[in-house]
Formats: structure tokens, sequence, C-alpha cells
């Protein structure tokens, strides 16, 4: 073991990797770019420009950790330091630093401590060792900053202080990458197998969105034969959600992977012919009043798997019956049985969508009229009979429209409305309250949210799957938003059921669409290969935030495991009673306070939109730089924002202020509680909850030792 100190032995060999890069990259760049024909040559051109990319960026932050391995069988203890990307050493090509998503990297997020055998699966089967040294390096460009030793053998485990120290530090308005302190259980979940759908159940801040991304990297980096990260997607909430994530990726060196909302995605699809309702409405009115609840039953209900059965029972029975019954009699006497058109559809085409089968056979029947025409010499018999036949397809097919998914969907309604020429059991199956407010939203031609998945469901059924809407993996964020449904019609859609689904039922605050219970989603996918996992540890805020969350989840009575925080103990939660007349001046106040301990980030999260648009005014008018945050706004700047709660999820900011938590706006209720707790576990640092004469009874019993009365 060495016995120079840990930061001057890092400096030595820092050094030394950073003159090794250095002359590489200048010998790189040096050479002259091929750009002839030669193939071999082009192969190793683009190696050489991979090698360059590489080490520019290598060369600002070579690696993050050093980890002492000493295999069983070696004499001795080998360090590997470990980065962002692995760089070979020039002369012997031997790793000089290792990708993070190597197979021996692992060991540094897996190792916890402890003398006990330490191992890692490696391509050639598990290899086990023992661990001398862990260590923590950060460097920043190109300059070492800081060595930190996680564990030393024979020497106690340090507790986590690397990682708390990087929670610690400010945030700006994107998402980061955490290579560095990738935690055990979120390493597993990283690094499981591809070709199985995997389903996290994580509590706020535990880093479900930050392990999907890094998951990807993995993957990309474990199959790079096979997978193309083009043929990968994210379904995000919302596209300033896409905007605060949109860093991770690229800082790990992954780029091209689609990113979408599922609206964004379905209307894609379905091109222009579906109007959606502009669904701030619907927000508004949801947060806003009790008068969804009763709506929220038939949005549900179109969510369920149930509808995706029935949907695809009556696709079945249109199968069977859409053929006409009758011949097709292109003029007297010259008939194509309907047998054979039946043939066509049932057996010839039957690989085809449905679709895609009528135009097949539109286009046969045409060859079989041109055909008998040719038999016709006479010009004016011919044109006559042509012009009969013309008539009498364009008759043939009223009994065969060309139907687009929204006029398939609107047909069925119709039908069910009528109770006319549809089965009793789906007549049965559909409640009465759905086809009435599905037919009147019809009849406005406004689709709702939850119509998109029937409606690709409907299109991918008579039009098949688009080869670019097939995915070798699919990330789903917040997917205790999602319905059932909607889960359903994407897992369809990958490989092997390649899915990585992320949530948390603590925050389904749309409650009339989303995940009840996980159960509800475990049946759509294989038992057997479902992977569920739990992550209870939140790493974004404080330990008195989360403690102070939990309480306030704790009386939605849900039977879901309470976030464990980590042991970074900040300020205690600020209570600030106010006044009509002195509201303004004390959020003022607190934000200049705020900003003055140098919160980068600082959210006022108001209860309904018209309160914030109020805020915001006030707020400019007294010379405070702040942004307001609308639905469907695509970027996110940082700095002070104002915003609606339900708006914040899947956000994070150094300093939150909770504005109007009064009884009327947070009442004792489920939807209420977990809107509060949204809003509360968003703040890393620092969380104020402003009130009127009477708080929000959510507040009610709260341990006084987590908060200050201001
Ligand atoms: N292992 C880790 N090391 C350092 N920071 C971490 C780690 N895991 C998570 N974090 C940090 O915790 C915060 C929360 O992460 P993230 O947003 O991914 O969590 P989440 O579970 O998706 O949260 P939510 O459901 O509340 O939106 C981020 O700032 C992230 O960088």
């Amino acid at each position: 073991m060495s016995t120079q100190k840990p930061y001057d032995e890092e400096k030595v060999q820092l050094d030394r990797t950073l003159t090794t890069m250095k002359e590489h990259l200048e010998t790189l760049e040096t050479m002259p770019k091929y750009v002839g024909n030669n193939y071999t040559e082009q192969v190793l051109e683009g190696i050489r420009e991979k090698n360059r990319t590489d080490l520019r960026r290598a060369i600002r932050e070579p690696y993050f950790g050093r980890l002492d391995f000493q295999e069983d069988g070696d004499k001795e203890a080998v360090p590997l330091y470990i980065g962002k990307i692995g760089v070979a050493n020039p002369v012997n090509e031997q790793p000089m630093i290792i990708d993070w998503r190597a197979p021996v990297a692992s060991l540094f997020y897996s190792f916890i401590g402890g003398n006990e055998t330490a191992y890692y699966e490696s391509t050639d089967g598990r290899i086990e060792g023992n661990v001398h040294l862990k260590r923590y390096i950060v460097v920043r460009n190109g300059e070492l900053q800081r060595v930190v030793d996680d564990f030393e053998k024979g020497n106690e485990r340090i507790a986590d202080d690397f990682l708390l120290y990087r929670l610690g530090e400010n945030k700006d308005n994107r998402l980061k990458d955490i290579v560095s302190t990738i935690q055990v259980e979120q390493n597993e979940i990283i690094r499981a197998p591809r070709n199985t759908p995997i389903l996290i159940q994580g509590v706020a801040g535990s880093g479900k969105t930050t392990v999907a991304l890094h998951r990807l990297a993995y993957l990309i980096y474990q199959y790079q034969e096979s997978l193309r990260a083009k043929k990968m997607i994210i379904f995000a909430p919302n596209r300033l959600f896409l905007d605060y994530i949109s860093d991770v990726l690229p800082e790990l060196g992954v780029g091209d992977i689609q990113q979408t909302t599922f609206q964004d995605w379905a209307m894609s699809i379905l091109e222009d012919e579906v109007r959606l309702k502009d669904a701030r409405e619907s927000f508004a009115k949801w947060f806003e009043s009790d008068s969804m609840v009763e709506e929220g039953k038939t949005k549900r209900w179109k969510g369920s798997l149930s509808f995706m059965h029935v949907l695809a029972q009556y696709i079945k029975s249109y199968e069977k019956n859409c053929v006409p019954t009758q011949d097709f009699e292109a003029w007297e006497r010259k008939k194509l049985d309907q047998t054979i058109i039946n043939r066509w559809f049932t057996v010839e085409y039957k690989h085809y969508p449905l679709a895609k089968r009528r135009e097949r056979i539109l286009h046969r029947i045409k060859a079989w009229m041109d055909g008998e025409l040719k038999h016709i010499g006479d010009p004016k018999v011919k044109k006559d009979r042509k012009k009969k036949a013309t008539q009498q397809l364009n008759a043939y097919l009223k009994y065969w429209p060309n139907h687009s998914a929204l006029s398939f969907y609107r047909e069925l309604f119709s039908k069910l409305k009528k109770k006319q020429d549809i089965s009793e059991d789906i007549l049965r199956a559909i409640p009465s309250d759905v086809v009435q407010a599905t037919a009147a939203s019809l009849k406005k031609k406004e689709m709702e949210q939850e119509d998109l998945a029937p409606l690709v469901f409907i299109h991918q059924r008579l039009y098949g799957v688009d080869p670019n809407h097939r995915y070798q993996h699919i990330v789903i964020d917040e997917a205790q938003d999602y319905s059932p449904f909607q889960l359903a019609l994407l897992k369809n859609l990958t490989e092997q059921q390649s899915l990585t689904i992320l949530g948390d039922l603590s925050q389904s605050i749309y409650a009339y669409q989303g995940i009840k219970d996980w159960d509800e989603c475990k049946g759509i996918f294989d038992k057997s290969k479902l992977q569920y996992f739990e992550l209870t540890k939140s790493y974004r805020s404080t330990w008195e935030i989360i403690r102070f969350a939990n309480e306030v989840i704790s009386q939605a009575h849900l039977s879901i495991q309470l976030a464990d925080p980590v042991f970074r103990s900040g300020e205690k939660i600020k209570l600030v009673q106010v006044s009509e007349e002195n509201r303004i001046l004390s959020i003022v106040k607190a934000v200049q306070l705020l900003q003055e301990k140098r919160m980068n980030t600082i959210a006022l999260l108001g209860r309904t939109e018209a309160e914030c648009e109020a805020l915001f005014m006030a707020l400019k008018a007294k010379g405070i730089p702040v942004s307001l945050v609308q639905a469907e706004q695509e970027n996110y700047a940082g700095g002070i924002s104002i915003m609606p709660v339900y708006m914040s999820k899947g956000l994070e900011f150094d300093a939150v202020l909770l504005l109007d938590v009064n009884d009327q706006a947070y009442r004792k209720t489920v939807q209420d509680a977990k809107l509060l707790y949204v809003g509360c576990t968003r703040a890393l640092h620092e969380l104020w909850l402003f009130h009127g004469k009477t708080p929000s009874p959510l507040l009610e019993g709260i341990d006084e030792e987590l908060v200050m009365k201001v």
C-alpha cells in the first residue's frame, strides 16, 4: 500500500494519465483523416475518430473512482480507475480507464465494505476476490479537486461521506448523471438483463428517472452489437420534463434515443385526423374542483384492459363480417363470386392487417375488371361497361368502407348508442355512461386523452404497426399515471417485452386514469419474466423534508412503504402564517432570503393556475425575476419559477415554497395528501409552507421537531 497521502498519490497518477491521453490525442489529431473508398481504411478511420471524440471528452474528467481489487489467485491488488468512458493505453492496449458499465466496474457499486469476498459476473463467469480500497476522485477540467476514501482494507468503512457531499450540492435547471455514486439497489436495476420487463415502485427522490436513463446507457454499451439508440424510446409526462432530463444521456455519451410524451406519440400515429380536447381544461377541472369524480369513472374504464379486450373482440367480429355478402357484379352477368373475394380476404391476404387486405382486394378487383374489359372489342360498349363497372364498384364499397381509426371508433359508439348491429356481449360489456360520454365527445369532434390508447390500438389493428413504432426498449417514466390499456399497448411494441417502467403510487395524482395498485398491470406482462423492484431510499431531500413529507402522505393511508431518508440533515420546515395583506411581502422576503443563501433553483408552487398567474404578476411588479411555468411549456429555465403543484411532478428545486396550504386548498383527502406530498418532495434543501388563518388539516399532528413557525 502506498505511503503517500491519497491526494498526492492521485495527483501523480492523474498527471501521468492525462499526459498519456494528451499525447495519444495529439497523435490522432495530427494523423490525416482518411477520405478514400477503401472499406478497411474507412473502418479504421471510424475507430480513430471515435477515439478522438472519446479522448477529448475524457480528458476533462477522466475518472471518478478507483477500486483496488485482488482477484483470487493473483499476488496483489490492481488499481482499477473507473470513468464515464473506457480508455485503453495506446502502448499496450490494456484498459487504462474502465467504462463504468463494464462488468468489473459493477464492483465499484455493489461493494459496500467489509472483508468478505467480493465478486462480479464476467462473460467468463463469476470472478471473486478482495477489495483493498474504494476511493472517490473528483476531477474537473483536468484538475484534481477531491479524494475521498470510502473503504480501506483494515479500516472501518467510512460512512457515505461522498454521497452526502454530492447530495448537498445545489442544483441547476437540469437533472445530472450519478455515475460516481450509483447505489447498490440502483445498480441492480441498471444492470438487469435486457429482455425482461422491469417494474419499479420507487419513493419520491429515489432516483427512478436517473436510474432509467443510466439503464439505457448501460443497455447500449452491454448490447452494442444488437441494440440501436434510435430504436429505444422514453415516454415522459410532459415536454418540460423532457427538457429537464435532456442533459443526462449526452453526458453519458448516449445520443439519438427517442423521447416523447404519450400524447405526442399517439397523435403522430393518428396524424391530423383526431382533435384533442385541451388537456389544460381537464387538469384545471380535476385539480380545482370535485366535478370530475363521476367523469373519472368513465375515464378509468376507458383505460382498462376490459375495454381493450372488448375492442379486440369487436375488431374480430368486424373482420368476420366486413367483406360484403353479395357477389361483385361489374356489369350484367359479369360477376366476381363472393366466395372468391372471401378467399382472398381470409386465406391469401390473411397475413395483412385489415385495411391493407381491403386495399389489396380492391386492386385485384380492378385488375379483374381490366382483364374482362380487354375482351370487349367495341370501344363504345367497352366505355359503357367501364363506366358501369366503376359505379358498381363504388356501390359495392359502400358496404365495405375504408375506415380510419376515428371513423371505426365513431361507428362502434354509434352502434352502441343505437343498440343496433352490435352483439349482446359487447353491448353488455361497455357501461352505458361510457357510451353516452364518448358519443357526446365524438359529436363535438373532440377526443379526450383516454381515447388515445383505444384509437392507436384500432389504428394498429387496421393498418398494422409501422416498423418505426417497434422498439428494442421502452422506458415509461411516471408510469403510475398510465392506464393499464396504455401500458399493454406499449408492451406490444417492444421486442421480448423489453421495458423499464417506473413510478410511485404515492404520487398518482391523476386518480381518474392512473394505476392504483401495481397488481393491476402485473397481468399485462409475462408473469415469469416480470421483475419487480422497490426503491425506498430517498436521495433528493434532507432528512427533515422527507420525514415531514412522510407525515403528510401517511394521511392518505396508502399501503406503500414510506420513504427512507438518507441522513443528510438540513433546515427545519418553515411554516409561515400570512394574512391577506402581508402574503406577497412574506413570499418576497422568503425568496430574497433563499437567494442570499445561494439557492439556484426556487419553486413557488400554487394550488391552481389562476393563483400562480396572480402571484406571478405580483412578484414581477416587485422586481423579482420570476418565470411562470405553464402546461404544454417546452423549456424549463431554472431560477425562480412559479407553477401549479401538479406540474412540478418529476422536477426538483433547491428550495420549494408551497403557497396557500390552507384548509380549502388542501383538504384531508387522499388526492390532496398526494398533491401536497408531491410538492414537499420536490425540495432538496429548504421547504417553506405558507398558509392563512386555518392551515390544511394535513399539517395537523406533524412532529414539532421538524418544523419552525415563522
Ligand atoms: N445514487 C445517487 N447519487 C447521487 N444522487 C442521487 C442518487 N440517486 C438519486 N440521486 C439524486 O436524487 C434526485 C432524485 O432523483 P430522480 O429525480 O431520478 O428521482 P425520482 O425517483 O425519479 O423522483 P420523483 O419520483 O420524486 O420525481 C436527483 O437529484 C438525483 O440526482
